[in-house]
């Protein structure tokens, strides 16, 4: 219950209070404290028409004992209490099918818990929803913006499915052989909803056994009394189950974390976990890998020993191998290949670690950006809930941005979308739009802009005035850009197709920037599971590369001189390292005239300014990381720079900053090339030289020629005149030689001949 609750739509926590909070859990460690925190936020972040219903004649006893059930059938580790508590939790059901709807809720895991939302609710809703704008709003939210219709069922679904690291056994019963091949992810093999329903098949047992049995004035009597009875056994087992539960929930809880207690013991009695010896991984291999509840187990297990590797480990095993194990089980059970799995692994201490990839398990919120150039929020929720869709402001930090919860017309085929009243949009996609602030009249270039979601957003502070430069390399992709801004009715966009790396010489002089730089998508993995699979350590090296690359064109396209601006926001939906802290650092380490500036976001977690024996520059904490696990977004990065008048002085040498700073370099190597100063020059010319001769051009200048060959331009710049000088001395003693031969002539035919 506590990641599904932490993931369920809720108030992006600001960083003091996400700071207060982790360092409440470094205190605590424990699991179990939360789970209790997580089921606060659980009930604050409720929506006001199931709010509603809940009020209305429930019972909250039964409801908690059925929470702590579910929470018991999560956790429990016999296949016996594991049957038990689903078929005591299908009597229940049998009894009363109000009381499960709101077991969901309370969980706040299952899309039934908003299936049945009646006119009524919905009228409620349409009358508070808007009354007091945003302050009500819970919000947190994902990135849409190619939304397809079909998926929204399972967009609105909810955050219902979850490693359960403790539930080995109901796993083994629905999985009973399933063997972890390949890379698919095991996720796929559970059940999609691990909260009973009313529809659950032991709920109908009683019920037909009693039909069998009819009821007569005959046996009316001793049926009454056998039935309760009946209840009152029931009863008895409920308080003895839900006892139960909480002791195995806490302990199960405790387990996972490997953490130790309040008083900083450990569990009495939990032994050392032996890893799996080579020739027992070459059996397991053999057999077609480990089977899903193995490797539920030992990721549990070493997670734990590696909370307290001195009293846990198996003797001689070093921390490094329950890490190689972990997160070999890791991308076992999640369908990763080993090496994303070890790189995002290291991002994370190791419980928020299994965190982060069990989010991305689920499905962020469908969300959409009003469009105030067509019309208002309220409005457009109006309008939408009129429709049958029913949905809530996303947070306080956006005045545009819903969440949709469900929705009985495809939200991207309404009228008002047609009408371009709205973006389908992530949450996350407006950061970075806030962090640049585009203003009215201003001069702005969306560098790496289709389809347009920020572009439109952009316009749209900008009050359809000043100009957005629209830009994307990708031909292809500017159709449905140019689409979007008609839709959205942008008056100030102009499209553009360059590689972004040919700015500033196509155009310059921007009030702002915003490079939404091409990434590897580590941020977006539970909209685009292929991420899992489809990258490569080459693959983030040219991945960052090219960011570095188009990075410093970003900054050479903004002027400093802008009255109202002179800013870059650099993002991406990754939320590896190279492709964000070492792209920013190695920016300000090659234009000593940028500095990072605060973002303006209210929230996302600081940017890492030392990484794995990396220290970049401090200033890289301004920067903000945002995640799938904390903040119910797609992962996303921002980094916001102020771009000053460029100073006389040179960039420092690249060798020495890297041996100071221990910063990244692409591949590992010396930085190849920014784009920057004479060293840059050279490689412009050589690309200008080698694009002349493709197109059968000489080239124009013995500079241009040599350059890109091996001198450099300051060599040839002293080398070249002194050359022509030679030619010159040459050309001189020739002609002197020749005229003296000549005249030697002259005279020697005037003394022989007289003439
Ligand atoms: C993250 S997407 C941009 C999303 C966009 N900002 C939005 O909000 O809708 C990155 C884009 O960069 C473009 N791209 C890739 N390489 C590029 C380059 N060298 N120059 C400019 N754009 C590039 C891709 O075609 C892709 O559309």
């Amino acid at each position: 219950m506590g990641r599904r609750a932490k993931n369920k739509q809720g108030d992006p926590r600001p960083l003091n209070e996400f700071q207060e909070k982790r360092d409440r859990r470094d205190s605590s460690k424990k699991l179990g404290k939360r789970k209790a925190e997580a089921t606060e936020e659980d009930v604050t972040s409720k929506r006001p028409a199931k709010k509603l219903k809940e009020t209305e004649g429930k019972k909250p006893t039964t409801k908690t004992k059925e929470g702590k059930k579910v929470a018991f059938a999560k956790i429990s580790d016999s296949a016996n209490k594991s049957a038990l508590v689903k078929d005591k939790k299908g009597k229940r059901k049998q009894e009363s099918e109000d009381e499960d709807e709101d077991v969901m809720v309370e969980d706040g895991g299952s899309s039934e818990g908003w299936e049945d939302v009646d006119e009524d609710d919905l009228k409620t809703q349409r009358k508070s929803l808007f009354q007091d704008s945003d302050d009500d709003a819970d919000g947190f939210v994902g990135d849409l913006d190619d939304l397809e219709i079909e998926d929204d069922d399972d967009m609105l679904r909810g955050p219902v499915q979850e490693l359960d690291l403790g539930s080995d056994d109901e796993e083994e019963e629905l999985v009973p052989a399933a063997r972890l091949k390949g890379k698919r992810s095991k996720q796929l093999e559970r059940p999609s909803k691990i909260i009973p329903t009313g529809s659950d098949d032991s709920s109908d047992s009683d019920a037909s056994e009693d039909e069998d049995d009819k009821v007569t004035m005959a046996n009316m009597e001793a049926r009454s009394r056998a039935l309760d009875a009946k209840a009152a056994r029931e009863a008895e087992l409920d308080l003895e189950e839900t006892q139960q539960a909480a002791l195995e929930g806490e302990d199960d809880a405790e387990s996972f974390d490997g953490e130790a207690d309040e008083d900083g013991d450990v569990e009495d009695g939990t032994e050392a976990f032996e890893l799996p010896t080579p020739e027992e991984r070459e059996q397991e291999k053999a057999a077609g890998g480990p089977q899903v509840h193995i490797v539920q187990r030992r990721m549990r297990e070493c997670v734990r020993v590696l909370s307290n590797l001195k009293r846990y480990a198996g003797t001689g095993r070093s921390r490094s191998e329950y890490i190689q194990q972990l997160t070999s089980d890791i991308a076992s059970y999640y369908g990763y290949n080993e090496f994303l799995a070890e790189k995002l692994f290291q991002l994370f201490p190791v419980s928020e670690a299994i965190e982060f990839f069990e989010a991305n398990e689920i499905p962020r919120p469908v969300t959409i950006r009003t469009n105030t150039l067509r019309t208002r929020r309220r409005d457009l929720a109006q309008a939408l809930i009129n429709r049958g869709v029913n949905l809530e402001p996303i947070g306080k930090w956006t005045n545009v941005g819903l969440q949709v919860f469900e929705s009985s017309v495809p939200i991207g085929a309404t009228p008002e979308y047609l009408a371009g009243h709205y973006m389908l949009q992530a949450a996350s996609s407006f950061l970075p739009v806030i962090a640049l602030a585009p203003q009215p009249g201003e001069r702005v270039l969306d560098m790496a802009s289709a389809p347009g979601g920020k572009t439109t957003h952009m316009a749209a502070l900008m009050q359809n005035t000043g100009v957005v430069f629209a830009n994307d390399a990708n031909k292809a992709r500017t159709k449905s850009l140019s689409a979007n801004v008609h839709r959205l009715g942008c008056k100030n966009v102009v499209v553009c197709s360059y590689d972004g790396r040919e700015f500033p010489k196509v155009m310059g002089g921007f009030d702002r920037v915003l490079l939404d730089a091409p990434c590897s998508g580590t941020g977006v993995i539970s909209k685009d599971a292929s991420v899992k699979t489809n990258k490569s350590d080459r693959d983030f090296s040219l991945l960052s590369h090219l960011q570095k690359q188009l990075i410093l064109c970003a900054i050479d396209s903004v002027t400093p001189d802008s009255k109202t601006g002179g800013y870059l926001v650099y993002s991406t939906c990754s939320v590896t390292v190279d492709e964000n802290e070492a792209v920013v650092d190695y920016a300000l380490r090659k234009r000593p005239n940028v500095k990072l500036v605060e973002t303006g976001l209210e929230f996302g977690v600081p940017g890492y300014a030392k990484y794995r024996g990396k220290t970049f520059n401090p200033s890289v904490s301004m920067t903000r990381r945002f995640y799938p696990h904390v903040h119910n977004m797609d992962g996303f990065y921002v980094a916001k720079f102020k771009v000053e008048k460029r100073l006389k002085t040179k960039p420092k040498e690249e060798s020495t900053v890297d041996v100071d700073t221990g910063a990244m370099d692409v591949d590992g190597e010396a930085e190849p090339s920014g784009f920057n100063s004479d060293e840059d020059r050279e490689y412009i010319e050589e690309s200008k030289r080698k694009a002349m001769k493709a197109k059968g051009t000489p080239c124009p200048s013995p500079e241009k020629a040599c350059a890109g060959i091996s001198c450099r331009q300051g060599s040839c710049m002293i080398f070249l005149p002194v050359l022509r000088l030679m030619y010159f001395l040459l050309a001189l003693i020739t002609f002197s030689f020749y005229d003296f031969i000549s005249r030697v002539y002259c005279f020697t035919i005037h003394c022989a001949y007289g003439v």
